[in-house]
């Protein structure tokens, strides 16, 4: 067996995946706000023969685990953002630097569509792009749905956005709180994908395949006007593609891969955002 580890700043999420069938065994999370206990809830280690990390908790945290999983796994593999791979050209000035969640989305994008745009809809929300050729320009930073609520500090934290409410009930004035909460977080994230897209295709001249993944993916999904793909496992797509293991991920493959909608032309998107200038 094979363990994915996806640590995040909210959830850490891990999946059990069969080294020969390649079929996902099990799943799960454990919530990590404050601090990771290593090990965890995470299953048997006895069956798995190797790990894979991607983590964007404290370094302490990440050396804590690493340790405590090379006692009983003999492979144990850490994603690390580097200035390139599998033909994408990470932007950031320090390569370094771009959280490592984000790197494995943008080469899982580019790999399964070829340029990408990239959205990671967790704590926060990252909006990545990545050109035909494999440019990666870098991307946008937003606070996710939760910490946007938790900042206003109006006892709404709790409550969250029906995943089943329609876009159309979500742009309607609250009138109690948490309503007024909801509606108006779900909107500014929702506003700021559907802008920053049209802006950098239209910057880049380009019509970019659009996929999301992350807690709150399928909810946002609803408010993303472009054709886009939920892809929850695209983190877990990154550390296949960069740690093949099976037959099937070294010829490329990575389990859970959706079907990428062509996005809409680019003459569409410059009218779009011609129209919204104009209001
Ligand atoms: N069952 C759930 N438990 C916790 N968070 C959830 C759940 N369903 C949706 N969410 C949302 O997903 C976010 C966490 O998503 P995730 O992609 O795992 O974040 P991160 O990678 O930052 O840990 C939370 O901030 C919350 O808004
Ligand atoms: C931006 C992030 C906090 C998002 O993490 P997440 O919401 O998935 O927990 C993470 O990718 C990170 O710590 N990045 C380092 C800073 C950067 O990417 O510029
Ligand atoms: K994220």
């Amino acid at each position: 067996m094979i363990l994915d580890l996806d640590i995040g700043n909210t959830l850490s999420k891990w999946r059990l995946k069969d080294a020969d069938s390649s079929e996902i065994r099990s799943r799960g999370a454990v919530w990590t706000r404050e601090e990771w206990r290593p090990g965890a809830d995470i299953p048997d280690l006895d069956v798995v023969e190797a790990v894979r990390i991607s983590s964007v908790a404290r370094a302490a945290v990440l050396e804590e685990t690493v340790a405590l999983l090379r006692r009983q796994v003999r492979q144990v593999y850490v994603a690390r953002s580097t200035p390139e791979a599998l033909g994408v050209v990470n932007g950031y000035e320090e390569p370094g630097r771009l959280g490592v969640d984000r790197w494995m989305g943008a080469l899982a994008g580019y790999q399964l569509a070829g340029g990408c745009c990239a959205v990671d809809c967790g704590s926060a929300i990252t909006i990545d792009f990545v050109l035909p050729g494999g440019v990666h320009l870098g991307g946008f930073i937003v606070p996710g749905l939760r910490l946007m609520k938790e900042s206003l500090k109006l006892g709404t934290r709790n409550v969250a956005i029906d995943p089943e409410s329609e876009s159309d009930a979500l742009l309607e004035p609250g009138r109690r709180t948490v309503d007024a909460v909801n509606h108006g977080i779900y909107m500014a994230a929702v506003s700021a994908i559907n802008r920053i897209y049209s802006e950098v295709c239209d910057q880049q001249g380009v019509a970019l395949p659009v996929m999301l993944t992350g807690g709150d993916a399928r909810v946002v999904s609803r408010g993303v006007q472009v054709p886009h793909a939920v892809w929850p496992d695209m983190v877990y797509g990154g550390l296949e593609a960069s740690f093949p293991l099976t037959f099937a991920e070294r010829a490329g493959k990575m389990s859970g891969a959706p079907r990428v909608p062509e996005p809409v032309s680019l003459e569409k998107i410059r009218a779009g955002l011609a129209f919204s200038m104009l209001l």
